[in-house]
């Protein structure tokens, strides 16, 4: 058993799972924490069922039995559905309820919400579950409005256990209790027995306190409700104690028990497990979500709390109304929200189980269509059955570092749960929302790299500003040109700024915080200059410091199990889509759709992420290793997001997906033979020309994969499937995808040489290879002497770039880095480079601006195989951009990132020349391409 649930036990309290969802019986997961952790009883809710059926893929077979077995409405689809799970937990809980005599072992289905204000219509509902259930271990659910008592006064009557739901104060709890006394007198006086018959009284406790959130000062938070709880449980004890309950309990009749539900913390600030610690106590049960569940069984603290400072409870409770707080009315209210509350999500559970019955939500594969060459097709059958034979998949979920190479992969795999457990604290992404939008900024600056900031890049781009909410722009780049232009393009003084680093180390972020600080300062002074501001990172780091010391608006955490590009769901990228008032809550429902579809307990062939991760490891494992990346214009951005997470994720020790992330599509014979095409689209938003494309790909024979999006907000589901494909690609290629050691050495260095700076006034003279037509040539030794012996004398800008280039054969790709300004006009200039390379040379090519890519396809380069030819392009910088606190300018830092991107990837043996450009970036540029162009040329001459 669990330490503190036996602990509970001991003093009376049993702990109960406030959740359900097949995948519980199907993976075994349910039977594991009743027989091994010691969990007593189960409830559900009609938000509870909807999360489960509508939430997830679970419940798509037996709809689609139902389906193609005639026409049914959508209550008694989902009563079939719902009856089915109930009657396979009451199952699972009947040796607890034997063992127990009768006190635990209960599942808890609620009678239709529609109901809860007609006696009689509940009445004849409850009977009718109870006989189509059929288990003695069941609580029906009566809600305890005005007229939900009398119901249960009835069923107990009647011989059904009950269980009374929200109830929220005293009064209304006297009430139930009153009932259920009432009842078992009623049997009694028929002559029935009554010592079968069961009932607990739910008592709503977090509830209360979002409600008195901000009606109250600080003091008192997460007080009231424990206060409360605690006075409700000092009534219990009255009212079963004395005469009329003596008389009852002789007849064997068993206490009602008190639960607690509603029993995560809603308000972030409070401890995760604040409610559930503090009412521990005789007689109870406790009825705990699926997180918080997971929280209390590995490191609870248990003592017996409840009936500690009963006394306090009440006089706390009286000082509301010197407060301007009438409880009565509160608890009035929270009654009808309730009820409405689970009337809304009954409501959308029967829409959703209509619209899947009418076929239009089935998920069919997850919308993964892939055209393979019949070898590939068959080794990735193979590779699936292998992940199936093995067990694979449930080892990955159970932490297995052996699924990857064994070295401490197990330490990284928090990105498993967070959709999870992110979704059952959006309340507190919602009070962000509200205090970003009250504070009418006007723009929201993510200044961050690499995975602290692509998630937000991509919704950025994919969702259009939302009213009354900042405008979403990312910056990662120290281009002095680039973080004027972002500055200009900002309301200054109604920005905020969203400082991102998980390590709180990195050189990038720390800087444009410190730049953008000293701005905030002149424009609207010290005192205000914090509240502009906003940090993420891991708890601990050197950016948390500096946030306390800034006076920062807030600090969100990381996880510091889940690595920057594993991020995407953690506060790293919801917090800024928060920020923008984005529905965060849709997204992880995506994704926790999407994670389940991946879980254990579903048929591993229907495994979405897995089936994702086979193809590209073992397309990758058979030489189709540049991974091209085609996406519809909708969702371009997300192509920067995968990018990241694929290269950084597999480019390691030689090996690893290469991705080639806007590179036009061609026709298929300007293609060798090492592409695997990821054809991704956002519905409704198709380009006729690429979709014609594509397809021209798929004929000529090319592995091509497509998914399609069905919403922009179901990118939250694809951030998970792509994790879990990266994960899996990962064990197939044979490395461990969560290291990044190659991008930490260039961190590092770039951080020696600014800090060199600080101390030297200057960075080391560089010797050149080159020098004329106004660009400067670089290189390492090794590759100025490779490109020396081949110009033989011929020293100009296009023999060199041909001496360079040329060296790309089959298989290789040409990697543009250039360390510029990331403007449309220089994107385009790269654009034709990278076009007449691929189609003069058959090779792939990508385009990447400096510093940005070296936190992201950066570790595939210089880690990854080694068939990149890179050219690295650097400019002279027209705007000089002083660093505060430091000597060098943010042209000295980029500098720095530059030469030290080029040591590492001539030290790991990579062909690389360095082309600097004068201060005139455009013109440059051109003259670049102009140059490649004729190299090609005479290149193509000679082939
Ligand atoms: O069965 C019960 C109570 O009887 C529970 O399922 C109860 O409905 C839940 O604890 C609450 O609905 C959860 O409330 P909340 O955490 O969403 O405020
Ligand atoms: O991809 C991660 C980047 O290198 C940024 O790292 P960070 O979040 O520790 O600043």
């Amino acid at each position: 058993m669990k330490e503190p649930i036996s602990q509970a036990l001991k003093l009376g309290q049993s702990i109960w799972y406030d959740g359900i969802r097949r995948s519980l019986f199907v993976s075994g997961d349910l039977e594991r924490m009743v027989q091994q952790d010691g969990l007593r009883g189960m409830t559900s809710n009609p938000s509870i069922f909807d999360e489960a059926i509508a939430g997830s893929g679970d419940y798509s077979e037996q709809i689609a039995q139902l389906r193609r077995s005639g026409p049914m409405d959508a209550k008694s689809a989902y009563e079939l559905l719902a009856v089915d799970d109930i009657r396979n937990a009451a199952d699972i809980f009947r040796p607890v309820y034997e063992e127990s005599g009768g006190t635990d072992g209960y599942v808890s289905m609620e009678v239709s919400p529609e109901l809860a204000h007609d006696t009689a219509a509940t009445v004849a509902e409850a009977k009718r579950l109870w006989g189509t259930i059929d288990r003695p271990n069941l609580m029906v659910k009566v809600p305890g409005t005005l007229e939900g008592i009398p119901a249960i006064q009835q069923l107990i009557g009647a011989g059904i256990n009950v269980n009374v739901t929200l109830l929220f104060g005293r009064g209304a709890y006297e009430e139930a209790a009153l009932a259920y006394l009432a009842g078992l007198e009623d049997r009694l006086a028929a002559g029935g027995g009554i010592s079968t018959i069961a009932s607990v009284a739910s008592i709503f406790v977090s509830r209360l306190d979002s409600a008195l959130e901000n009606r109250l000062d600080h003091s008192f938070s997460g007080k009231v409700a424990i206060a409360n709880a605690k006075v409700i449980y000092a009534c219990s004890q009255r009212l079963f104690a004395g005469k009329r309950w003596d008389l009852l309990k002789r007849s064997g009749a068993q206490t009602q028990r008190l639960l607690w539900a509603s029993t995560s913390t809603k308000d972030p600030s409070l401890p995760e497990l604040l409610y559930v610690e503090s009412l521990i106590g005789p007689d109870t049960v406790d009825t705990v979500p699926p997180a918080t569940y997971e929280t209390f069984a590995a490191h609870g603290t248990v003592a017996s709390t409840l009936e500690e400072n009963l006394k306090e409870a009440q006089a706390l409770l009286d000082s509301l109304s010197g407060q301007g707080v009438e409880l009565s009315e509160v608890l009035d209210q929270l009654l009808k929200e309730g009820v409405e509350k689970f009337s809304v999500a009954f409501r959308q559970l029967l829409s959703s189980v209509e619209e899947a019955l009418a076929d239009k939500s089935e998920r069919n594969n997850w919308n993964l269509h892939l055209s393979l060459p019949i070898d590939i097709a068959n080794q990735v059958d193979a590779t699936i059955d292998e992940w199936r034979a093995k067990g694979k998949v449930a080892r990955l979920w159970a932490h297995d570092s052996t699924v990857w190479t064994g070295h401490g992969e197990d330490a990284w795999l928090g990105w498993l749960d967070i959709a999870r457990d992110q979704a059952a604290h959006t309340h507190r992404f919602e009070a962000l929302a509200t205090e970003i939008h009250k504070a009418k900024f006007t723009d929201a600056v993510v200044l961050g790299m690499g995975g602290s900031s692509l998630c937000p890049d991509v919704l950025a781009h994919t969702f259009a500003p939302l009213k009354g909410f900042p405008k979403l722009h990312v910056l990662d780049s120290t281009d002095p040109e680039q973080i004027k232009a972002m500055e200009e393009s900002i309301d200054l003084a109604h920005s905020l700024f969203i400082v991102s680093s998980k390590s709180g180390t990195t050189l990038e972020p720390n800087i444009f915080a410190a730049y953008f600080y000293g701005r905030m300062i002149e424009a609207v002074g010290i005192e205000k200059a914090g509240s502009h501001f906003v940090a993420i990172t891991d708890p601990g780091s050197p950016l948390e410091a500096v946030a306390k010391r800034d006076g920062y608006r807030r600090i969100f955490f990381g996880v510091p199990s889940i690595g920057g590009r594993y991020s995407a769901l953690s506060d790293f990228g919801m917090v800024p889509s928060a920020a923008c008032g984005l529905d965060v809550g849709r997204l992880f429902a995506s994704a926790e759709i999407m994670a389940h579809a991946c879980s254990p307990s579903m048929p591993v062939r229907d495994n979405p992420g897995l089936a994702l991760g086979a193809v590209i490891g073992t397309c990758v494992n058979a030489g189709f290793d540049k991974v091209t990346l085609v996406l519809s214009p909708g969702i371009a951005h997300l192509g920067a997001w995968l990018e990241q997470l694929l290269a950084e994720s597999t480019g390691k020790q030689g090996k690893g997906v290469v991705p080639i992330d806007q590179e036009p599509l061609g026709k298929p014979l300007v293609y060798g033979s090492d592409r695997l095409f990821c054809y991704i689209t956002l519905a409704g938003d198709d380009d006729p020309e690429q979709a014609k494309k594509v397809s021209a790909l798929t004929k000529a024979g090319h592995p091509v994969l497509r998914i399609e999006v069905s919403d922009p907000y179901s990118l939250g589901g694809e951030f998970f499937r792509w994790e879990f494909a990266t994960a899996v690609a990962g064990s197939i290629i044979g490395i461990n995808p969560f290291d990044q050691p190659d991008v930490e050495e260039a961190k590092v260095l770039a951080r020696q040489l600014t800090d060199n700076y600080d101390t030297e006034g200057c960075l080391p003279v560089l010797s050149q290879l080159w020098d004329g037509q106004g660009v400067t040539l670089y290189a390492d030794d090794r590759n100025g002497a490779e490109l020396n012996s081949t110009v033989k004398g011929n020293l100009d800008l296009v023999s060199y770039l041909k001496a360079h280039i040329s060296r790309a054969g089959a298989g290789d790709y040409v990697a543009l880095l250039a360390y510029v300004q990331m403007s449309p006009a220089h994107q385009a200039i790269l654009t034709q480079m990278r076009t007449m390379v691929r189609d003069i040379l058959f090779v792939a090519t990508c385009g990447e601006f400096g510093p940005r890519f070296q936190h992201s396809t950066g570790q595939a380069y210089k880690g990854g195989p080694n068939t990149g030819v890179f050219l690295q392009i650097t400019c002279d910088d027209a705007v000089g951009l002083v660093v505060p606190g430091h000597r060098y300018s943010f042209g000295v830092a980029k500098e720095a990132e530059a030469r030290s991107d080029l040591d590492v990837l001539a030290t790991r043996e990579r062909r690389v020349l360095r082309v600097h450009l004068g201060p005139e970036v455009t013109r440059g540029l051109e003259q670049l391409r102009d140059g490649l162009g004729e190299a090609l040329r005479t290149i193509s001459l000679n082939q």
